[in-house]
């Protein structure tokens, strides 16, 4: 198949076809397409999105829930009620069902639709040349036949193939796998295997060097990565987080079918079948299963995410916030977080360390022609005024700047001279050096004890806090057109530009509060040693211990996590080796922050439990991020730690009600169905005791956090859960047998009667622990949220209502008699002191696991 073929058919090989018969098939042009066209062929091609059809409809929600086995099991017991001529129970039935589906969809629906405003607001967009104009355009926008400029730092937003390029590298890791920047050109590849396709850009993948105008083939699902993407439903691996509260929920479960079927036995045995007691077990499923959970930790989430905006943190991804209230590590770089990030160059000086501005003329040749990323000391050395020849230069080809070698060449010309000039990091460049310029011009060998002076010179400097970049030059043939990186040696070392970055004054008192949170800060920078020490003097950061990159690279993993938690300092990285510092302090047990802004940072965002970046960062640090700061400041996300530490409170408080509650019920179900001759409640009863449960809840997202619950970072525990469970669980079954014993035997009350009381009971006890176990303190030393305090007083006066008023008559309650009720509120306070009691053992908190070896 010819390459043009491969293009109309929109199939993989699309590279192995000129430019010009691409843009003919495509019917696209390097001015790009008119508006109207790209508007016709949004709706023929769908939007560019690697995987669709992640927004269900409501419907499509609905008919999910209607499927749902316990809502199934209710239809049918409605239908059969309403078979069966019971048209009271078919009602309410129905009744039930309608109001928690609603309930559930009406709730998700607005978190979901606060999410996705937030990430909007930080969503990536893309230059695209449209009726000759370049606008900024989200990435979903983009149709084939599209010209799409892309610079360092940014995404590749959809396949297709260069028109021009400068220097351009891409990184195609989430393709390939391969962490080595890849070279593109334009031209037409000789073969259809992606390895040869040179001249193509991928979907998904990033530029990390240079700049390339591409004309866009393929969108969507019709990518490389679309196509892989859909095989996977790119779905991200859950969290510790999501994986211990899916564990509870399948524990739950199993506890609940296997209480169900004991009940089912017995009163199969004492009553024989009938549709009551089916009904009854079926209520009992309802009532047992925690059903709101997912919705109450999405719309819990969702309320945190919206607040932490508010504080200028904005989430992409909900479960972060969980991750960032545990979060004990973090990882930062160092400019732009803990400098203010307004690099200036300040001057130069040669390799006797005298003033030169010889060094800086030579610094603004490299910037003025280098190719690949531009870097904020690049924008530094081009704020200077120009050299005195600079105009007479031309470039003739360059060497882009990667993070691995640390150093930027161009090849420039000038009449009959050619040149190669060399900056980056001075250590970096002096190691290429052979020669030295003296100020006069002379060029001599560069001895071993110069070379030591020059270090010391670097070092010294370095102390003060000035960044530098090393200058050397090479003279080449005066007919050379190209260089490799194997012209980056014996090179003339000329001096060192030096620049200054001032400190963030905020930062100081922003790492103190980090650390009074519990969280241990790192700095994992790709600038010197000295440098960064001096900032941690300057800041005065308590920070002990460094490592430098070339150790690093001596280390295997395994030896690196050994060692990691010994340094807080980790200097002159690579961006893969910052990646590898993460994943090590993840695997020695640490939640890990990563915040970053830079291409080098990328991986290692992506590594970390929580990825950060700022708003100003670059499209692959976005990109990789799960959280956004739109400030780039460490107190807005000491700001956002203490509110992702709040909605898990929250979260534990729904968890902790529901478990305990639901446990000690089932304990007390059990025994009730073994010595009562009838049912305890009645299964209407029963279904309408756990909807007036759910809706006592709904102001828990709303609730305040005690300050203890903030101070340190939590992690979720199974352990500490199950312990909370299996104390307060059967004490409240406890008092449920005191009143069953109380009503059964004590009152002799009959059916109705026992039924009535006992339902007031229950939902009392239950609604007004609310108040107890939300606290770790003393009920009196936390004072709740308003909201909070309404929805479940609401709840409880409206249970009262139904039960003691003759509108109960419609669920099968009877009035009680006076001292019945006294009794029994005797009993719910008895039970309330005791749960009060007993809370601090059942609530106190567990060890961290992990956290021993880190302790300062
Ligand atoms: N444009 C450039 N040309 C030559 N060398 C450069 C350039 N940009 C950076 N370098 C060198 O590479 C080193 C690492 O880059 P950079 O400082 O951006 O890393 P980083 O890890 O992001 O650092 P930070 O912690 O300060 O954010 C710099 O210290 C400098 O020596
Ligand atoms: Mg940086």
């Amino acid at each position: 198949m010819s390459g043009t073929q491969a293009v109309k058919e929109g199939r993989s090989a699309f590279w192995t076809a000129s430019n010009d018969e691409i843009l003919r098939s495509l019917g696209a042009g390097a001015a790009g397409l008119p508006a109207a066209e790209a508007d016709e062929r949004r709706r023929r091609y769908g939007p560019n999105l690697a995987v669709v059809g992640i927004h269900r409809s409501l419907i499509a929600k609905l008919g999910k829930r209607l499927a749902e086995p316990l809502i199934a099991i209710l239809l049918i017991a409605a239908a059969i009620s309403g078979g069966t001529g019971d048209w009271q129970s078919f009602v309410i039935i129905l009744l039930i069902v309608l109001f928690s589906i609603v309930l559930d969809i009406v709730q998700e629906q607005k978190a979901e639709t606060a999410i996705e405003a937030l990430k909007r607001s930080v969503a990536v967009t893309a230059s695209v040349r449209r009726d000759g104009k370049v606008v900024e355009l989200s990435v979903k926008d983009i149709v084939p036949g599209d010209v799409v400029e892309l610079r360092a730092g940014e995404l590749v937003p959809a396949d297709g193939v260069l028109l021009s390029g400068h220097g351009t590298l891409a990184n195609e890791a989430i393709l390939t796998g391969e962490p080595y920047p890849v070279e593109k050109r334009p031209g037409a590849a000789a073969g259809p295997s992606p390895s040869d396709a040179f001249n193509a850009l991928f979907g998904g993948t990033s530029i990390v060097g240079g700049e390339a105008v591409m004309l866009v083939v393929a969108t969507g699902g019709a990518t490389r990565f679309g196509a892989i993407a859909a095989s996977v439903q790119a779905k991200e691996p859950p969290t510790a987080f999501e994986r211990g509260v899916h564990a509870l929920g399948m524990l739950i479960l199993r506890l609940t079918g296997f209480l169900v079927l004991f009940v089912l036995l017995t009163q199969l045995i004492h009553h024989g079948l009938s549709l009551e007691s089916f009904l009854f077990a079926v209520a009992l499923a309802v009532g047992l299963t925690p059903e709101l959970l997912p919705m109450v930790m999405t719309v819990t989430l969702a309320r945190g995410a919206v607040r932490m905006a508010a504080r200028k943190v904005v989430v992409k991804r909900l479960s972060a916030i969980h991750d960032l209230g545990a979060m004990n590590v973090l990882c930062t770089d160092k400019t732009g977080t803990l400098t203010e990030a307004k690099i200036v160059h300040v001057g130069s000086f040669d390799a006797d360390g005298a003033d030169s501005t010889r060094v800086s003329g030579l610094i603004r040749l490299n910037s003025r022609f280098a190719g690949g990323t531009r870097s904020s000391l690049d924008d530094a050395i081009l704020a200077g005024p120009p050299g005195p020849a600079e105009e007479s230069w031309t470039r003739v080809d360059d060497l882009p700047f990667d993070f691995e070698r640390r150093c930027a060449s161009v090849l420039v010309s000038c009449h009959r001279e050619m040149e190669m000039i060399t900056k980056g990091a001075p250590e970096a460049v002096l190691s290429f050096c052979t020669h030295v310029e003296k100020a006069d011009g002379m060029v001599v060998e560069l001895g071993a004890a110069e070379r030591a002076k020059i270090t010391d010179l670097i070092e010294e400097k370095g102390r003060r806090g000035l960044r530098l970049l090393g200058v050397a030059r090479r003279p080449m043939a005066a007919d050379c057109r190209h260089v490799e990186l194997s012209d980056e040696s014996g090179l003339i070392f000329v001096g060192c530009a030096v620049f200054l970055d001032p400190p963030k004054a905020s930062a100081t008192a922003a790492v103190a509060r980090l650390i009074e949170a519990g969280i241990r800060v790192k700095i994992i920078s790709g600038d010197a040693a000295p440098v960064v020490q001096h900032l941690v003097e300057t800041l005065s950061l308590p920070a002990r211990g460094i490592m430098t990159g070339e150790e690093i690279s001596d280390l295997k993993d395994a030896a690196l996590v050994a060692r990691v938690n010994e340094a807080d300092l980790f200097v002159r990285v690579s961006p893969d080796q910052k990646s590898r510092i993460v994943r090590a302090l993840r695997r020695s047990g640490h939640t890990v922050g990563f915040i970053g802004d830079g291409i080098n940072d990328a991986p290692a965002i992506h590594a970390a439990d929580v990825g950060l970046s700022v708003e100003g960062g670059t499209d692959v640090a976005r990109e990789a991020a799960d959280i956004i700061l739109l400030a780039p400041d460490l107190g807005v996300l000491a700001d956002g730690v203490v509110e992702g530490r709040r909605t898990y409170a929250n979260i534990m408080k729904y968890v902790r009600m529901g478990t305990s509650s639901n446990f000690g019920n089932m304990l007390s179900m059990a025994f009730a169905s073994l010595v009562l001759p009838f049912l305890p409640l009645a299964p209407l009863q029963i279904l309408l005791n756990n909807l007036i449960y759910d809706v006592s809840e709904i102001g828990i997202p709303f609730d305040r956090a005690d300050q203890e619950a903030l101070a340190a970072p939590h992690a979720w525990s199974m352990q500490s859960v199950l312990r909370f469970t299996l104390i307060m669980g059967p004490l409240s079954s406890l008092f449920d047998m005191a009143t069953f014993a109380l009503l059964f035997w004590g009152f002799g009350a009959t059916v109705g009667v026992f039924q009535t009381a006992w339902f007031v009971e229950s939902i009392a006890t239950q609604i007004l622990v609310i108040f107890i176990i939300r606290t770790a303190k003393p009920l009196w030393a936390s004072r709740p949220h308003p909201v909070l305090v309404v929805t479940s007083l609401g709840a409880l006066a409206v249970a009262l209502l139904l039960a003691l008023t003759p509108l109960g008559g419609y669920v099968g309650f009877a009035a009680v008699p006076l001292p019945i009720l006294a009794a029994i509120a005797g009993v719910s306070l008895a039970y309330l002191v005791a749960a009060e009691g007993l809370k601090r053992i059942a609530m106190r908190p567990f060890a961290r696991q992990g956290t021993s070896t880190a302790a300062p």
